[in-house]
């Protein structure tokens, strides 16, 4: 199923804009989990569990994986994902950015290797790093547009000839890498005035916001800036927020109940 298929459907029958991330830092995992063989994937695995009927799509961020040789647990994952919850879309978390014939690995890495419905890729290289993405027409492309860090703003923010540089990666995105539907753009929750900006340059593209929950990003300003007239067009993303928000055996339901509060906060928007 082409992934904007997806998403919208689960937009809908989930009733839910919520983006769950799954960035498991093993350090903050429960004590009974530390140390324990497949660890990230049984900690991944309860969170979403718990937390599937709650979201329209899940984010899991690769480094989290690679960074403990644990590749292999997020290929399970995603895997339990498509299994257990069908129609549940999967944005791999990737940021990749590189030469036409590299990014085609990383396209075949996301997609074949992973199974992933979507991929963040970072644009600044240009069309021709795009490309290979592209070249999956059913699968989400989701660019960089304007990061939530502070530093986001030392190049997003330079003026390209009257224009800010992520507006310019904003109309180029909509209007011209965007002709098999399947693009969208991460703008982050910390900068509300530059989300309604997006949306104001790219009308229905579905945005990704990351920023809420930890990084401090305000709900109500988000939605006001970015929720398209019907009452969608986001998947606004908590990682840190949800994943940690307990720290016993029930951390999994201590989880479920702060994306019910996060979606319910979202939906009081809509
Ligand atoms: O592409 C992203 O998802 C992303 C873009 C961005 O501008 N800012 C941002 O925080 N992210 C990711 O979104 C998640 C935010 O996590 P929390 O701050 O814990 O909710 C992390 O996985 C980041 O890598």
């Amino acid at each position: 199923m082409h992934f904007m298929t997806a998403l919208k459907a689960a937009w809908q029958q989930r009733n839910s804009l919520l983006c769950v991330g799954l960035d498991p830092d093993p350090a903050r995992f429960p004590a009974h989990l530390q140390g324990r063989p497949g660890a990230i994937f049984e900690f991944c695995r309860q969170i979403v569990d718990a937390t599937a009927d709650l979201v329209c799509c899940f984010k899991p961020q690769i480094a989290y994986f690679a960074a403990r040789r644990a590749e292999d647990q997020l290929e399970a994952l995603i895997e339990h994902i498509h299994a257990r919850h069908p129609g549940t879309p999967v944005v791999l978390d990737a940021k990749r950015g590189d030469i036409g014939s590299t990014a085609e690995q990383y396209a075949v890495e996301a997609f074949e290797r992973f199974k992933a419905d979507a991929i963040t890729v970072n644009p600044y290289m240009g069309r021709d790093s795009v490309d290979p993405y592209l070249a999956y027409p059913d699968k989400g492309v989701i660019l960089l547009c304007r990061t939530s860090n502070p530093g986001g703003s030392d190049l997003q923010f330079l003026d390209v000839g009257g224009m800010k540089l992520y507006e310019h990666v904003a109309r180029l995105v909509a209007q011209d890498w965007n002709a098999s539907g399947n693009c969208g753009l991460v703008v982050g929750a910390t900068f509300p005035a530059e989300i309604a900006r997006v949306r104001e340059l790219t009308g229905g593209m579905p945005l990704l916001v990351p920023g809420i929950g930890a990084q401090g990003g305000d709900i109500a300003a988000t939605m006001a800036a970015g929720r398209t007239a019907d009452g969608s067009g986001l998947m606004i993303n908590s990682s840190r927020a949800i994943l940690y928000a307990g720290e016993g055996e029930d951390f999994a339901a201590a989880a479920r109940q702060v994306a019910l509060d996060t979606r319910d906060a979202i939906n009081a928007q809509r």
